[in-house]
C-alpha cells in the first residue's frame, strides 16, 4: 500500500517531528509511505469570509496537484466520521483488498480544508469534535496509521 500524508504547513516542532519521524519509521515496515509538505498562504485576522476562501482554494489546488486520479482520499475534518480505531483498521484493509493501493491523507492549514478538496475526497475523518493544530494532528494520525497496521496484522499493540 502506497499512503501520502498530503499537509498545508511546515513542520516546526522539535518534539513533534521526533514523534512523527519515530512512527513514520515504524510505519515503513508495514506500507510505503511519504509525507507531502505543502506552503500555506498568509492568512492574517482579519480576512474577509470570502478572503478565507480564497486562501483555502489556493492551498487547495496545490493540495489536488499531488493527487492522482486513481488515489483513495480521506480529508481529515472536524465535521467528518468519528471512527474507532479497530474501523480504520478494517477501512484500509478494505480498500487493499478491493485494490485500492493508493491513500492519501489530507491535513489543511489553519483555515482547514477548501469546498473543492472536500468535494474530492472519498472519506471524510474525524478525530474528534476538538480542533488541533495541524502539526499535532500528523502526529496522531501516523500514530492512527500505525495501529491500524497493527491490527490488521493481528500483532500485539497497547489497548
Ligand atoms: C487548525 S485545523 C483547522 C481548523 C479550521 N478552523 C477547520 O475548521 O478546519 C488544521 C487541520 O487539522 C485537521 N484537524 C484538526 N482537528 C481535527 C479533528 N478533530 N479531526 C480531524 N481533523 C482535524 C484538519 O485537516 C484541519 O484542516
Amino acid at each position: 500500500m502506497n499512503i501520502s500524508i498530503v499537509t498545508i504547513g511546515k513542520l516546526k516542532e522539535k518534539y513533534l517531528k521526533q514523534g512523527i519521524d519515530e512512527y513514520l519509521k515504524r510505519l515503513s515496515a508495514y506500507a510505503k509511505i511519504e509525507v507531502i509538505e505543502l506552503p500555506d498562504e498568509k492568512a492574517p485576522e482579519n480576512l474577509s469570509e470570502t478572503e478565507m476562501e480564497q486562501v483555502k482554494e489556493k492551498e487547495g489546488e496545490r493540495i489536488l496537484s499531488k493527487i492522482s486520479d486513481d488515489t483513495h482520499v480521506i480529508a481529515l475534518a472536524i465535521e467528518g466520521k468519528m471512527k474507532s480505531s479497530e474501523q480504520l483498521a478494517k477501512d484500509l484493509d478494505q480498500l487493499a483488498t478491493y485494490g485500492k493501493s493508493k491513500i492519501a491523507f489530507v491535513i489543511g492549514g489553519s483555515l482547514g480544508l477548501s469546498h473543492t478538496v472536500m468535494k474530492r475526497a472519498n472519506d471524510k475523518l474525524s478525530f474528534s469534535k476538538m480542533t488541533f493544530p495541524h502539526q499535532l494532528m500528523r502526529l496522531i494520525l501516523v500514530e492512527q496509521v500505525y495501529r491500524a497496521f497493527r491490527i490488521n496484522r493481528g500483532e500485539p499493540y497497547h489497548k
